[in-house]
């Protein structure tokens, strides 16, 4: 089956960054979590997705078509959501209907109003009158009006509280049940990764660390902890990395690597773990 989204090779520079050689898939029908600590490189990922920003090199395509020569064409197939809303301040509901109306082919007004009542948005209010979560529901709506197989979100639950969040994740969820429809996400809240994602993207620093299934990445990892005294030259060496307290060492260990150090404590490594280690250290897992 075609990739939701493939991305290859891709690379952009700024004259204080680069977003270097980044490849990831996102098979049809999953979730996939962007991730990655602040100025990593998630948003500007998604901008060259979008062909809001233009490439260096590397090869794109969203469902199936090439990201600049058919943009018109998998622009009409997918929902854009970033973490805060595109409609104008004023406008009703049926303002944003007629608005997104014209915009998309595909679109269908039943099919909108239906979510507007399924999210319970009051058709009279204004945009600037709905909440946080209320707006990114609109925007999910709308995505949903012209039957978009693929979402991408920036970072969409970082201003909501956790109800509302909770409430997206189920959407999210829904969405993708029939194994049909597909989701990529940035996000910096690893309990959302856990709660949806069936894989996940790392990037730090302009750097892909990893991009595979969630599972693959937690169980490949352990968290070593001993006392200084145990801390010898030669285990330094074999933990890049390593938090060192005054008293005690933590460090991210891959279970492959665990043989070498016998003697020390050990329990498995969750998400939270993972991107805290690796984004100070910057070693590729
Ligand atoms: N238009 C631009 N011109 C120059 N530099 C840019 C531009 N857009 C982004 N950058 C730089 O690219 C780097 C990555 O930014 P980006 O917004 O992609 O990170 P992010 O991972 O989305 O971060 P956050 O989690 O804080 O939103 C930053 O150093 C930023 O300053």
């Amino acid at each position: 089956m075609t990739d939701a989204l493939h991305v290859e090779g891709l690379t952009k520079r700024f004259p204080d960054f680069t977003l270097e050689n980044i490849s990831f898939s996102v098979p049809t029908g999953s979730i996939m979590g962007l991730i990655g600590p602040n100025g990593s490189g998630k948003t500007t990922t998604i901008k060259l997705i979008l062909n809001l920003l233009k490439k260096q090199s590397g090869s794109i395509t969203v469902l199936g078509f090439d990201h600049i020569k058919e943009e018109q064409i998998f622009k009409e197939r997918i929902g854009v959501v970033f973490d805060s809303h595109f409609f104008v301040d004023e406008w009703k509901m049926p303002d944003v209907e007629k608005a997104m109306g014209m915009f998309y082919e595909n679109w269908d007004t039943e099919v909108y109003y239906r979510y507007l009542e399924k999210f319970r948005i009051n058709r009279e209010k204004r945009v600037k009158e709905l909440s946080k979560g209320m707006q990114m529901k609109l925007m999910l709506a709308c995505s949903f009006s012209h039957r978009a197989e693929l979402l991408i979100l920036d970072e969409p639950t970082s201003g909501l509280d956790p109800v509302s969040r909770d409430e997206l994740l189920d959407i999210l969820l829904e969405y993708t049940k029939d194994k049909r429809h597909s989701v990529l996400f940035s996000t910096h809240i690893t309990p959302d990764l856990n709660k949806i994602a069936d894989s996940i993207t790392f990037i730090n620093r302009g750097k892909l660390l990893y991009s595979g299934e969630k599972e693959k990445l937690t169980e490949s990892y352990c968290i070593v902890s001993g006392s200084s005294r145990q801390l010898t030259p030669e285990r330094k060496a074999a933990m890049p990395n390593i938090k060192i307290y005054p008293d005690s060492f933590e460090a991210l260990v891959s279970r492959e690597e665990l043989s070498g150090l016998a003697g020390l404590q050990t329990r498995p490594a969750v998400m939270d773990d993972i991107i805290v280690f690796v984004s100070k250290g910057d070693v590729l897992l």
